[in-house]
């Protein structure tokens, strides 16, 4: 069996190689040549699949390593009857990291603010359960949930009138609740005075055009961005303008994304009814450094130095800046280089810190994950 796959997608051929040749590509590039006798293609976001990639070719299963699946045509694929997966919620842990990692940077106490979050599935709701188990005040805007799986549904204006609003939906453009640009100028302006929004869903949710017009006019917001409308060519304008930027990494713990690889593979062998012969335990590794000393300060203070141990999301932020000043290659290329080679990153649980034996601090340290020892 051969299979294609994605360059970016971390062992892929520790995972699939017993089951076929592994064929390495970059998938921004891929084209009908590249796919025409592949039986199994395996992407990532950046990749459009369509008729015009794999018709005439050879695949029966496609497997996105990702949570989102808008780069898919999934009406082409079930016409086509090629089976398709995405892996859900893979990296939701990694995204509420990376949006603590980024209120902590801008100095937003999370813990007294109010908190809106748009679109409340694996990621949003992974963030909102987080949240309310530290008591914080969440509203939550996602017309396709009823009230009984999220208590604290609110219509899009209340929630746009929250201290922190943070967005999760994915990018549609049919339906009933498109999600393309539902973001534009009128909403944006509905943000409170002093408002923090941050995007980790998909760029275009967000009307950038609209949002570079706002922030012309207002200063006083502060915008994180992690997705970008049009990425990888990403406004430098825009960039200028926001308090915290990203190449699109919030999901990419090293965690988040070998789970996405590890989903896809289960799915691989469900689709082509071979038994797994790799799980993700044997292969994610051990956290470096994993033994954290308990910082000093108050409670706020200690949260955000263990963060910033662990996260710096400072560093990613200037690394996209300095690319956009260095002028050294086009945006979008140094856009996906960052991408491509973005440190390995390890989620929270993978962190031991010493309990103080104070509820109030073990407390809020347990809530964002950290694994506490026991004096
Ligand atoms: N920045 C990153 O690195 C990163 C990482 C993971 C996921 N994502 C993006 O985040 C998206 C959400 O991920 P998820 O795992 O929570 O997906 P999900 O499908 O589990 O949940 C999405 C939620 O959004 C809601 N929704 C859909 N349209 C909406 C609209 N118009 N308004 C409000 N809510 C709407 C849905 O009802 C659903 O509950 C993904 O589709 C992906 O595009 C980005
Ligand atoms: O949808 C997702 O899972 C995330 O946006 C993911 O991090 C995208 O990463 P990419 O496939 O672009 O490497």
């Amino acid at each position: 069996m051969k299979i294609v796959a994605d360059e970016n997608i971390p062992l892929a051929e520790a995972f699939f190689e017993s089951a076929g040749e592994v064929v390495r590509l970059p998938g921004r590039n891929l084209n009908a040549d590249d796919v025409h006798d592949a039986d199994a293609l395996l992407v990532r976001s950046v990749t459009r699949v369509d008729e015009a990639l794999l018709a005439g070719s050879k695949v029966k299963f496609v497997g996105t390593c990702t949570i989102g699946m808008d780069h898919l045509d999934q009406a082409y694929l079930n016409k086509a009857g090629i089976t398709f997966d995405n892996a859900p919620g893979c990296n939701a842990n990694s995204v509420v990291e990376y949006v603590y990692a980024a209120l902590c940077r801008l100095g937003v106490d999370w813990r007294n603010r109010s908190v809106g979050i748009i679109g409340c599935g694996n990621v949003g709701g992974a963030l909102y359960r987080a949240l309310k188990s530290q008591g914080v005040e969440c509203r939550c805007y996602d017309p396709l949930l009823s009230r009984d799986q999220n208590p604290d549904l609110a219509a899009l204006e209340e929630v746009l009138q929250c201290d922190i609003v943070s967005m999760h939906t994915p990018l549609t453009t049919e339906g009933s609740h498109p999600s393309r640009h539902m973001m534009g100028y009128e909403q944006l302006n509905k943000l409170r005075d002093g408002a923090v929004l941050l995007n980790c869903g998909r760029g275009a949710v967000i009307d950038n055009q609209a949002l570079s017009r706002l922030l012309d006019e207002r200063d006083d917001l502060q915008v994180v961005l992690d997705v970008w409308e049009w990425e990888p060519e990403i406004s430098v304008s825009l960039l200028h303008q926001v308090q915290l930027a990203s190449p699109h990494i919030a999901g990419y713990s090293y965690d988040g994304k070998l789970k996405g690889t590890s989903m896809i593979y289960q799915a691989f062998c469900r689709h082509f009814g071979l038994n797994e012969q790799t799980t993700l335990t044997d292969v994610l590794p051990a956290t470096e450094n994993n033994r954290l000393t308990l910082p000093v300060g108050d409670v706020w203070q200690v949260i955000c130095k263990l963060i910033e141990q662990v996260y710096d999301i400072h560093a990613d932020d200037r690394a996209l800046r300095d690319m956009v000043a260095a002028s050294a290659e086009p945006v979008g290329v140094g856009f996906d280089r960052l991408r491509k080679q973005y440190p390995v990153r390890r989620e929270f649980n993978n962190y031991i810190v010493p309990a103080s034996g104070n509820p109030a601090i073990d407390g809020p340290l347990q809530a964002l994950g950290f694994t506490l020892e026991s004096r």
